[in-house]
């Protein structure tokens, strides 16, 4: 696949011709006919670029091209333009647009305008290429994304709270993109990982000589995140001694590397994670309070996964989708059964389980339908666990519902070895047969 690439335009017959043109050029292709199915769109997908016409129906494209770039804030857009109509051409540039094309243009012309988009967008990207944007429709996320929209042009330092895998990272990664500092680096360092001694080295750099493997000057993130935003992750685990030195750090905006003199300047943006209670660690006097105050100007708190039931469906297709093109699998989709399953599941490691999750279900399955046992094995739950539903239907259909998880799982437990199956429920083989085909139980053993 080329790229992803979403068409909007009010005309069917444009939109199809482009699809279908592009389509055979090797994109992943959408299209919408207005600006409210755009914004539903790029809620749940991300798009290398976007042909965008200047007419719609309930608006003007170049007016809902700020809108979309805080959606999709890496992507490269390309509006079209009615012939002539310079002033539009020369407004899209300004409000951030990639290229315009004016119509009427030649198919030569659009493909390699959208070529050169895509190619840009991944070559800003780097490795990032296929880094999640920011998904999730529920209130939390809707509100969370408005407020990242608002914040993310000031210097105001953010600190993101939320459990392990709800993704800190990725918002910070987002407020980065969307700030003024987008084209400087986000330097990232993971406070948890590093031993104390090594997380001064990392943040202040060094001089040769500092210590006894340091052979030569090393830069530290602090002075690398010059003009960009520094990321803090589990700056809880911080020790005091760091911690009383980044505040120092803060309050000056300067430092020496260790073992040196020299004083070195760095502008900076703050973003720290946390997914400790902060004001917990202060209490037990593990973390200081004035640095709390410094880091926190603005705190984001991000909702574990299971608070936010609507997302869990949307997520889960949305990673399906991702990883069939990655592993060039069929696109698959999720039975009923297992969107219950995954909406009743606690998801304690959140977006990155269910991440996850769907990557080995697209690993492991042929098909294209996901069905619940096939969530459920590799979750390694017991089915009666996420089955409080049972409680809310019928005897006869709970009855039912019950009996194939059974059978299902007998026969995994045997090796769909029926006999044995047979012996080992006390039902006879016959009986066994029909119920299999009742259920519609697949005696498939590949998977996983
Ligand atoms: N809303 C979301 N939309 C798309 N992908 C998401 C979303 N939230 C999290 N992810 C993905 O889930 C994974 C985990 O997210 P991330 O690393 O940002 O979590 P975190 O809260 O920083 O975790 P930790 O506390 O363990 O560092 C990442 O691959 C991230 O891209």
């Amino acid at each position: 696949m080329k790229g992803t690439v979403l068409v909007v335009d009010d005309e069917k017959n444009i939109r199809e011709t482009l699809k279908n043109l592009l389509e055979e050029e090797g994109y992943y292709v959408k299209t919408a006919d207005s600006i409210e199915s755009t914004k539903k769109l790029i809620q749940s997908e991300y798009f290398h670029t976007v042909l965008l016409d200047v007419w719609l129906p309930d608006g003007d494209g170049i007016s809902f091209l700020s809108h979309l770039k805080t959606y999709l804030p890496d992507t490269s857009v390309i509006v079209i333009t009615g012939h002539g109509k310079v002033e539009h051409a020369v407004r899209a540039i300004k409000d951030g647009a990639y290229d315009f094309l004016e119509k009427p243009f030649s198919m030569e012309r659009l493909l390699l305008t959208v070529e050169r988009a895509v190619q840009e967008v991944l070559r800003r990207r780097g490795e990032k290429v296929h880094q999640d944007e920011l998904i999730g429709t529920s209130k939390p996320m809707l509100e969370l994304k408005e407020t990242i929209a608002k914040i993310a042009k000031t210097n105001i330092n953010v600190l993101i709270l939320g459990e392990s895998g709800t993704g800190k990272e990725l918002v910070a990664r987002t407020i980065h993109h969307l700030s003024e500092r987008k084209d400087a680096p986000f330097v990232d360092i993971n406070c948890a990982s590093l031993p104390d001694d090594l997380i001064e080295a990392e943040l202040f750099g060094y001089e040769k000589g500092a210590f006894t493997s340091a052979s030569a000057r090393k830069q530290g993130k602090l002075e690398l995140a010059h003009g960009g935003t520094l990321f803090l992750d589990e700056i809880g685990d911080m020790s005091l001694k760091a911690q009383a030195k980044l505040l120092r750090v803060l309050e000056t905006k300067s430092f020496t590397r260790l073992g040196g003199t020299q004083v070195v300047h760095s502008e900076f943006r703050l973003v720290s994670a946390s997914n400790k209670e902060l004001s917990e660690e202060i209490k037990k006097g593990s973390f200081r309070e004035d640095l709390y105050y410094r880091i926190s100007a603005f705190v984001l708190y991000l909702p574990p996964l299971r608070e936010r039931g609507e997302d869990i469906i949307l997520l889960a297709q949305h990673f399906l989708d991702r990883f069939s093109v990655e592993y060039k699998k069929p696109k698959k989709c999720l039975t009923d059964d297992a969107k219950a399953l995954l909406m009743a599941h606690q998801w304690r490691g959140n977006v990155r389980e269910l991440k996850n999750l769907m990557e080995r279900l697209v690993i492991l399955h042929a098909g294209e339908e996901i069905k619940a046992e096939d969530i459920r094995v590799l979750l390694g739950i017991n089915p009666l666990e996420s089955y409080e539903r049972l409680f809310q239907k019928d005897l006869k259909s709970a009855k039912r519902e019950f009996e194939k998880v059974f059978i299902e799982r007998k026969l995994r437990e045997y090796g769909y070895d029926l006999r044995k199956v047979s012996k080992a429920i006390n039902l006879d083989l016959s009986n066994l047969y029909r119920k299999i085909r009742q259920y519609g139980i697949e005696m498939d053993k590949g998977g996983g």
